[in-house]
């Protein structure tokens, strides 16, 4: 990786996926990334196809709903016509976070 770059994104209703996505950044700046956090709907997702390494934090909220802040990355994503390459170029992690005792 040329570049030691890492965008962090997150989708956060209650603030715990927030806190947890400005750790990594903290961490990652640390580590000497360039890094950048964000709510993912307020990022440009036409920038997406530029990033090298993209971790999205997201939580669950009402009855394993996006929260708030990702609903409209969430309607990208599950566009019928998105092409199934569009973000090959990309590496990607995604932390999830939900509770156990919601039911499965
Ligand atoms: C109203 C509400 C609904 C939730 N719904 C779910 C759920 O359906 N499934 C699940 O696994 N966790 C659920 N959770 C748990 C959250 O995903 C979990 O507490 C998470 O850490 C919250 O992250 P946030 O503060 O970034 O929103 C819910 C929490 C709340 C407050």
């Amino acid at each position: 990786m040329a570049e030691r770059r890492i965008l962090v994104l997150y989708g956060s209703q209650t603030g715990t996926a927030e806190d947890m996505a400005e750790r990594l950044g903290k961490e990652a700046r640390r580590r000497h990334f360039t890094c950048r956090v964000d709510a993912i709907d307020s990022y440009n997702i036409a920038n997406l196809v530029h990033e090298q390494l993209v971790i999205f934090v997201c939580a669950t909220t009402g009855q394993g709903d996006p929260p708030d802040n990702m609903k409209n990355f969430w309607r990208f994503v599950f566009r019928r016509n998105l092409p199934h390459n569009s973000l090959c170029r990309m590496d990607f992690a995604v932390l999830g976070l939900g509770d156990s005792s919601y039911p499965k």
